[in-house]
């Protein structure tokens, strides 16, 4: 007897769900999946009417899943808000250049405005620049950091009055694990917050927090969502490679470990508290010193 989908118990199961094991229909994938995220937005209270909200469009399948899903359950549940797509330009010949085209191409699909911020107005440098002074050893940092940076501008420049990002269920996980391998405290009782950022002007939300990455991967294919899947030229950041990894394995022999690592997240107490928001004294930007992090590593490209 063939068996039906587990949870309408009509159709063809055509999916193994990797978060649950479950064998079920396509229109119950879909159906589950936005409803989990539309469950997240509304028990975290993440939007309200009347809000422009910036979304970080990488072109990656995280993000277009993300713009995907906000687009169809704020028609679908009328939540009145704005979205514009956002991208930022890391200036990474053969990756990014790539990856914007295929934004292009979903701000065409989904009607949506797009404004692109590039490293090379803000900052004076592209990675492809940066790189070539500094090496592979550490360029992850000063990508990092940029973006964050560019984010807040880019999203300011808008009008927007929060950014939503496509980090997922694997996203945290690792972030959780890195945090807890470096004995960073602090960070460690932040990194599961679904909303950081309040006490500054730029709130970022995180709405697929709970989807798993293989999950994602299968509903922008199901759903022939158009996404660009090259990794970064340059090298990867070699710790949470590791943590990536680790957390693989531990998904194979047991799915839930995504989200009990998160959960074990959220449980953990923060005892310091956190560093008191400033203003960087060189560019405005909000800084946790007197002078930002992305100033002082312009200090250090610049110097001979
Ligand atoms: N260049 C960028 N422009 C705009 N937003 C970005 C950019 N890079 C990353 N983001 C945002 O940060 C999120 C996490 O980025 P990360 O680098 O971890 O990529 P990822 O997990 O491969 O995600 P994606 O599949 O969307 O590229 C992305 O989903 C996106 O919302």
């Amino acid at each position: 007897m063939i068996k039906s989908c587990e949870l309408c118990g009509i159709e063809k199961p055509a999916i193994k769900r990797p978060k649950t094991g479950q064998g079920i229909c396509k229109p119950c994938f879909f159906s589950a999946i936005e409803n989990e995220v539309h469950e997240t937005i509304i028990s975290s209270n993440l939007f309200h009417p009347g809000e422009k909200i910036a979304i970080g469009a990488s072109g990656g399948k995280d993000s277009t899943v993300l713009i995907h899903l906000l687009d169809l359950l704020n028609k679908r549940h009328n939540y009145g808000i704005e979205l514009h797509l956002l991208s930022i330009d890391e200036g990474i010949v053969g990756y990014r250049d790539d990856s914007l085209v295929t934004v292009k191409r979903n701000q065409e699909v989904y009607q949506l405005p797009l404004t692109i911020v590039s490293y090379s107005e803000l900052f004076g440098w592209t990675m492809d620049q940066i790189v070539k002074k500094i090496g592979l050893n550490n360029n992850c940092t000063y990508c990092g950091v940029f973006r964050r940076q560019a984010l807040d501008r880019g999203a300011r420049m808008i009008g927007a009055e929060k950014i939503a990002t496509g980090h997922n269920a694997d996203d945290i996980a690792e972030t959780v694990l890195m945090n807890l391998l470096r004995g960073d405290h602090f960070r460690l009782g932040k990194s599961t917050d679904i909303v950081t950022g309040e006490e500054g002007d730029m709130p970022r939300c995180k709405p697929l927090k709970y989807l798993y990455e293989k999950e994602i991967v299968l509903y922008a294919h199901y759903q022939n969502l158009d996404y660009f899947s090259t990794e970064c030229v340059y090298s990867p950041n070699a710790y949470r490679g590791y943590a990536r990894e680790f957390l693989k394995d531990l998904e194979r022999i047991r799915p839930r470990a995504i989200l009990d690592i998160i959960h074990s997240g959220e449980m953990l107490s923060v005892s310091a508290p956190a560093p008191a928001k400033m203003t960087c004294e060189r560019c405005g930007n909000v800084s946790s010193n007197k002078i930002c992090k992305a100033c002082t590593l312009l200090e250090t490209l610049s110097k001979p």
